[in-house]
């Protein structure tokens, strides 16, 4: 177990590259189990969720190599539909791309309900829902989800919240279904595009991707395929946040700036200086930069995975900030961390409002989730006095050596393992 220590005041300068997409690796993992032959995906980030997926590929048989730290070789010739009710599908969300791939593939499973970071309910109804639709029977018996289905034969679904789980598992439930499936009210975001690309590139035939309908016509069997992943435009998003609260002058490498276009918006509407090339971003902070406000929506709004950074950045901004998350209510966890580095933050009817400028104080802070860790991170950057980070292991599930890459682009920032004391006062807390 281990600590962050960041010491603040330094100001961020250089080039960051930009990792391979979590929210994209994660289901492009479980997808090759629907392949016949070999699946090559390269540029995967090197993250915790990443790793977890990979051993779950070879529990259920799959013969599983890596070319480096960023290419998997994915056999999937003698995987079988091994339950897999307990242990790591609990210690991450995207377990859940289990469900739909291996209905699709064995038109069985039994996988337990997923992990992933705490945001208040995260309900599966709506992949329930699909794969019923499409012919699975569905049961919850003492937390795993079993699914069965005779045969599985394309349907018209319409999803009652638009989900980013349920459009990708429906569509790897449906790719080798009999006839058509429609997914009406599909979520659009970036990662869903790339599933339906390695998907289409396997044989499958999808139609509409990245629009509210998608229509799939069942294969009768997928082939292996080459697929190299999309950049993360959230450790992207989190980079460039960073850069405006802490930094200087800072290129991003290795994003696509379209999918980013609702944070370059915001960051343009405090005085950010924001430029953009093919695959580049180039973010230079004015001395004063104002407030604005920020609500979470599907995308192409402003994501929710970076309203937590954001929440942060906005301290630093002159007036008042009002954040709402729509898709998360209750992802506010870092809100009381960042009040104890001095952030002046009300909470009003779900949302929070945050006044500004203050200087930041170091302080002994707790990272809650993935994103609370990203915020914090930034908050240590930006604070005077040296933050002390725990929770490390919820930054580890998505960003790629976040240490290593502050230290190139200039801050202050190393890991120290816990004391004995420091584990006891952090399992108390
Ligand atoms: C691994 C992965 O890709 N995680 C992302 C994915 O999570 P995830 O796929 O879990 O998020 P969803 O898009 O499904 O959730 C969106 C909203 O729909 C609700 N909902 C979802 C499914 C369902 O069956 N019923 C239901 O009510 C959720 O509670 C939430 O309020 O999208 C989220 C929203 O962009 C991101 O924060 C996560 O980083
Ligand atoms: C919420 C997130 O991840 P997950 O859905 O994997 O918990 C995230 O990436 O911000």
């Amino acid at each position: 177990m281990q600590k962050m220590l960041i010491e603040g005041g330094h100001k961020l300068k250089g080039k960051v590259r930009i990792s391979g997409a979590k929210n994209s690796a994660v289901a492009l993992l479980p997808a090759a189990i629907l392949a016949d032959s070999e699946v090559v995906l390269e540029g995967l980030p090197n993250i915790s969720d990443v790793g977890i997926l990979g051993d779950l590929l070879e529990e259920i048989g799959g013969k599983v190599t890596w070319n480096g730290e960023r290419t998997i070789h994915i056999h999937p010739e003698r995987m079988i539909s091994m339950p897999l009710p307990n242990g790591k599908v609990k210690k991450l969300r995207a377990s859940y791309y289990f469900m739909g791939a291996m209905l699709g593939k064995f038109k069985q499973a039994v996988i337990g309900l997923p992990g992933g970071c705490h945001l208040g309910p995260r309900p599966i109804d709506q992949h329930i829902k699909g794969f019923e639709a499409l012919g699975a029977k569905v049961t919850n018996e003492q937390g795993a989800i079993y699914l069965h289905a005779e045969e599985l034969t394309g349907a018209r679904i319409y999803l009652d919240v638009v989900s980013v789980g349920a459009t990708i598992n429906i569509m790897l439930a449906a790719v080798k279904a009999k006839g058509t499936t429609i997914i009406e009210n599909a979520a659009k975001e970036p990662e869903i595009i790339d599933v339906a690309t390695l998907l289409t590139n396997m044989g499958a035939n999808i139609k509409g991707v990245g629009t509210d309908i998608i229509r799939i016509e069942g294969v009768p069997s997928l082939h292996g395929c080459r697929h190299t992943i999309i950049p993360d435009r959230i450790e992207a998003g989190t980079y460039a946040i960073a850069a405006a609260a802490a930094g200087d002058e800072v290129i991003i490498d290795n994003v696509i700036p379209q999918h980013l276009e609702s944070l370059l918006a915001k960051l343009r509407e405090m005085d950010i200086i924001v430029e953009e090339s093919d695959e580049q971003l180039y973010i230079a902070p004015r001395k004063m930069i104002k407030s604005v406000d920020i609500k979470t929506l599907v995308y192409p709004g402003f994501p929710t995975d970076l309203q937590q950074p954001f929440t942060t950045l906005l301290t630093k901004a002159s007036g008042t900030g009002v954040v709402t998350d729509t898709i998360y209510s209750a992802r506010m966890k870092h809100i009381d961390e960042l009040r104890r580095m001095n952030a002046v933050i009300k909470s009003e009817g779900g949302s929070a409002i945050v006044s500004g400028p203050v200087q930041l104080e170091a302080a002994r802070v707790k990272a809650s989730d993935l994103r609370a860790g990203a915020a914090l991170v930034i908050a240590g950057l930006m604070a005077k006095g040296i933050t002390e980070l725990t929770g490390l292991e919820h930054i580890d599930r998505g960003y790629e050596q976040m240490t290593e890459k502050l230290l190139q682009l200039g801050a202050n920032v190393w890991r120290e393992d816990l004391t004995n004391e420091e584990k006891k006062q952090l399992q108390n807390s």
